[in-house]
């Protein structure tokens, strides 16, 4: 069902949209409904509870009838005899009968749903995490993330209850009419000419009223937005004396809302009107006109007759009410299934969910080089980023790649960690051409320290033990103490065990880059990329991360995306890179020969500050 929360502000809670239902989007549907499979014998179960349930709800009306004509000692039905007790007691038997399926209708119901949706999100999940970067280059994560929650959020609730909910009503609805039929021919085509002209006018105008609060919703999310905007960014508001401007921009929006809010009242108010005049109006014209019936004693049309046309009549009015929104939910569903099978049908990388499969089955000794590559982002292929670039590390070497902001440093860097392909040339590790590796193997013996490293929200064990899982709290001890971060890990007062991240301490840029080298020391790699810090650390933290880093590079290929020149003077070899052309290679001592070169003119101006 569609929960809408009015005025809540919250732009995220943007309604579905729609797709027309059609064989190829049932078809789709379908696809997804295989998830059901697995535990089919209980959804099964669950319709053909459903069926009774709906069945024996229909029975009620016809109690009620047989129960007033009992108390005037008229038999309402010739298998049931006038007898308040005898109608009363069988009514309570289907009553009965009713609850109990009724139960395990919708425990089995939630159960199905429950369970094989888990299965669809852990598809999903392991589907996201396994797609290549280029996928996630395309899109914005959090824009992703939120979609696919409410996309499967609204296939939770129609598995839950919409399916369930259409099919109930679409029995009551049918079985209605037919019953409504048996007792008044006459009355049910009084009532089937008018209703379903007015429940039509009652949804079209529930929509129209629907969309107006919508609008003050997103008006009232974007007023939100300008206080959020402005707090965080409060020290701009302060310095540039703009707190009138913001101000008045808060409150021309404040007052949008208010006038959308008006308008939508307006129209409530008229619907309120509409439905207390036509609605209720029919519903007393049908009483007036079954009265007068009742009223003609030598027609059979009893006061109990009367009254269960009136049930049923509510019943009919009800479904028809409730079956255009349960149709606009199931056509959500099914355009969040087309969404979710999008993504299930992309293919992921060669990556296992069982971890065994992932272990490393060929070693690589570190031996890398770069054969003639030319690449481009698949998102923007009308740009080069890389030309012709070939080098090559012997294992245990120190290569440094230098060069101007956006001249495709960190590129390099995806491209050895497989997250690209280029398009042109070759990447060869050990002499080998990277495809005769597996994915994992490559990726499980090269590392990265990057920039900006990210913690996660667990413990700074947890957070070392990423590189390596599973390793002891030993191992983690001995990777910190080389890491240079054993010492001020020890400094928190839970040690190894404090919680990083939003509800724990936040560690400084030179802590969490020694968490990350611990963790890269934990890893042991072959070959390891450092993209080093831009923001400068002050000197004591630099030492200590300058250590221990030295102490990561030990005896493994690194390849230094350097920022800072001082730190790169002992490279085994320095490569310029320029607009994405190697312009320059060689030693630091060569490189300050060139006098035209790249290299010097960035070693002289980064002496200067
Ligand atoms: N995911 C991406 N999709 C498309 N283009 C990208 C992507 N990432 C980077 N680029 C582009 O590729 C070029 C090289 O970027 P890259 O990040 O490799 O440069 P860099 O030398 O590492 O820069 P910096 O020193 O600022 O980190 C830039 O023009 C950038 O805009």
């Amino acid at each position: 069902m569609a929960r809408q929360r009015l005025n809540s502000g919250n732009a995220a809670e943007k309604e579905l949209p729609k797709v027309k239902l059609n064989r190829q989007s049932l078809h789709n549907i379908g696809k997804l409904l295989s998830y059901i499979k697995p535990y089919r014998a209980k959804f099964i179960g669950g319709l053909i509870f459903l069926v009774l349930s709906s069945l024996t709800g229909l029975a009620f009306p016809g109690f009620f009838g047989a129960l007033i004509d009992a108390s005037t000692g008229k038999q309402r039905y010739g298998f049931m005899p006038a007898n308040l007790t005898t109608i009363g007691e069988v009514a309570i038997a289907v009553l009965f009968v009713q609850a109990f399926v009724s139960y395990f209708r919708i425990t089995w119901f939630v159960q199905v749903a429950e369970k094989s949706l888990a299965d669809i999100r852990r598809d999903t999940y392991f589907k996201l995490i396994t797609l290549p970067m280029n996928f996630f280059s395309n899109r914005r994560v959090g824009e992703l993330n939120s979609r696919i929650s409410a996309d499967l959020s609204q296939i939770q609730d129609t598995l839950t209850t919409t399916i369930a909910e259409a099919i109930r009503q679409i029995i009551i609805l049918v079985g209605g009419i037919i019953l409504l039929m048996v007792v008044s021919i006459k009355l049910t085509f009084a009532l089937l000419i008018v209703l379903p002209f007015l429940i039509a006018t009652a949804v079209f105008f529930g929509k129209f009223i629907r969309k107006i609060s919508r609008q003050a919703q997103d008006k009232l999310a974007d007023s939100n937005t300008i206080v959020e905007e402005t707090l965080q960014g409060i020290a701009n508001v302060k310095a540039f004396v703009n707190e009138a401007f913001e101000a008045g921009r808060y409150d021309k929006n404040l007052r949008d809302v208010v006038s959308l809010a008006i308008k939508g009242a307006k129209y409530r108010g008229l619907f309120g009107a509409f439905i207390v005049f036509c609605l209720f109006g029919t519903i007393f014209g049908e009483i007036w006109y079954g009265s007068y019936l009742v009223s003609i004693h030598d027609n059979g049309f009893t006061f109990g007759k009367l009254t269960t046309f009136i049930v049923y009549a509510a019943f009919i009015s009800a479904a028809m009410g409730s079956l255009p929104d349960l149709y606009a939910n199931i056509q959500k569903a099914v355009g969040s299934s087309e969404r979710v099978l999008e993504i299930l049908a992309e293919n992921g990388e060669d990556v296992s969910i069982n971890a065994e499969e992932n272990v490393v089955k060929q070693q690589i000794k570190g031996n890398l080089s770069f054969n003639n590559v030319n690449f481009s982002y698949p998102s923007r292929p009308e740009i080069t980023v890389l030309k012709d670039v070939s080098f090559s590390a012997a294992a245990g070497q120190k290569i440094a790649i230098v060069g101007p902001s956006g001249s495709g440093k960190s590129t390099m860097a995806a491209l050895i960690l497989q997250f690209y392909y280029p398009q042109d040339g070759s990447i060869l590790f050990d002499g080998k051409p990277a495809n005769e590796f597996a994915l994992t193997d490559i990726r499980n013996q090269v590392a990265i320290v990057p920039q900006d490293v990210l913690l996660f929200g667990g413990s700074i064990l947890e957070n070392i033990a990423y590189g390596k899982l599973g390793s002891s709290r030993e191992e983690v001890i001995e990777a910190a103490q080389k890491a240079n971060a054993h010492s001020f890990i020890n400094n928190f007062p839970e040690g190894y065990d404090t919680l990083v991240g939003e509800r724990g301490v936040k560690l400084s840029g030179g802590q969490r880059q020694r968490v990350a080298i611990a963790r890269a020391l934990l890893r042991n790699p072959a070959i390891l990329i450092l993209d080093e810090a831009t923001s400068s650390l002050d000197s004591e933290s630099e030492r200590l991360v300058q250590e221990a880093l030295e102490v990561l590079m030990k005896d493994r290929t690194s390849i230094i995306i350097a920022h800072r020149l001082s730190t790169i003077r002992e490279a085994d070899k320095i490569i310029v890179l320029d607009k994405g052309t190697i312009t320059e290679a060689g030693s630091h001592a060569e490189l300050m020969h060139n006098e035209t070169g790249l290299y010097r003119y960035l070693s002289q101006l980064q002496l200067e500050v």
